[in-house]
């Protein structure tokens, strides 16, 4: 079976991309599923398509092989797109979901549900040692619930309402989400690529 490294070490996004890729008969192996430790890679940049970038190419480096890296994040309007590419460490370090949301919560408190609009954001880069490496970004529409619900996904999922739905993105099932998230925009962008790997 054909594998791609994924340089991640969130386990929510890496089990994303396993059902994403097992579509494809790709096996996906995240840095968690590896023997060797490997370090974390500092995110310096200042959009998410450096960042992912940075991700790729240094452990595409450090592996010899392709790599895809996903660097992603939550924008919401009112707050001028923050926490954008801060998403991770929103409430500070170490990484901390539930800090994060009720961050978020607490800023928004007074907003109208009208003006909570925001969108996931997923930006895909692949690097490989002897070529450019490759962009491609997706988006899921919606709005930050009231209260936080549900306990599917991770992240920012429990407050995070698609469009056109009246469940947060952590009740849904993660086939209903897998088949709207900015995550599977951005994946079904590189069927070719992966068609080819
Ligand atoms: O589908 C999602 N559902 C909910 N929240 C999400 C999603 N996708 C990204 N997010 C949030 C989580 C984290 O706060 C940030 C990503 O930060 P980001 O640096 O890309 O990932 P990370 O540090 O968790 O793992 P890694 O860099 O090892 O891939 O956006
Ligand atoms: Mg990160």
């Amino acid at each position: 079976m054909k594998e791609i490294i994924i340089a991640t070490k969130n386990p929510g996004k890496a089990e994303e991309f396993k059902t994403f890729f097992a579509k494809f008969n790709i096996k996906a192996v995240s840095l968690l599923d590896l023997s060797q430790s490997i370090q974390d890679i500092e995110e310096t940049g200042v959009t998410f398509e450096e960042n992912a970038a940075l991700k790729a190419e240094q452990i595409a480096k450090l592996l010899n092989t392709p790599v895809l890296a996903d660097d992603s994040g939550l924008t919401i309007d009112v707050l001028d797109g923050r926490p954008g590419i801060f998403s991770a460490r929103y409430a500070g370090e170490p990484k901390d979901d539930k800090a994060n949301i009720e961050k978020v919560l607490a800023e928004l408190k007074n907003v109208k549900v009208t003006d909570r609009t925001a969108r996931f954001v997923c930006v895909l880069a692949v690097a490989t040692p002897d070529a450019n490496t490759i962009f491609k970004k997706g988006y899921c529409e919606g709005r930050i619930s009231v209260t936080s619900k549900g306990s599917n996904g991770f992240g920012y999922d429990p407050i995070f309402i698609p469009k056109n739905y009246t469940r947060t993105m952590a009740e849904l099932t993660s086939d209903e989400k897998n088949s709207i998230s900015h995550r599977s925009n951005a994946i079904k962008q590189l069927e070719d690529w992966l068609e080819n790997l």
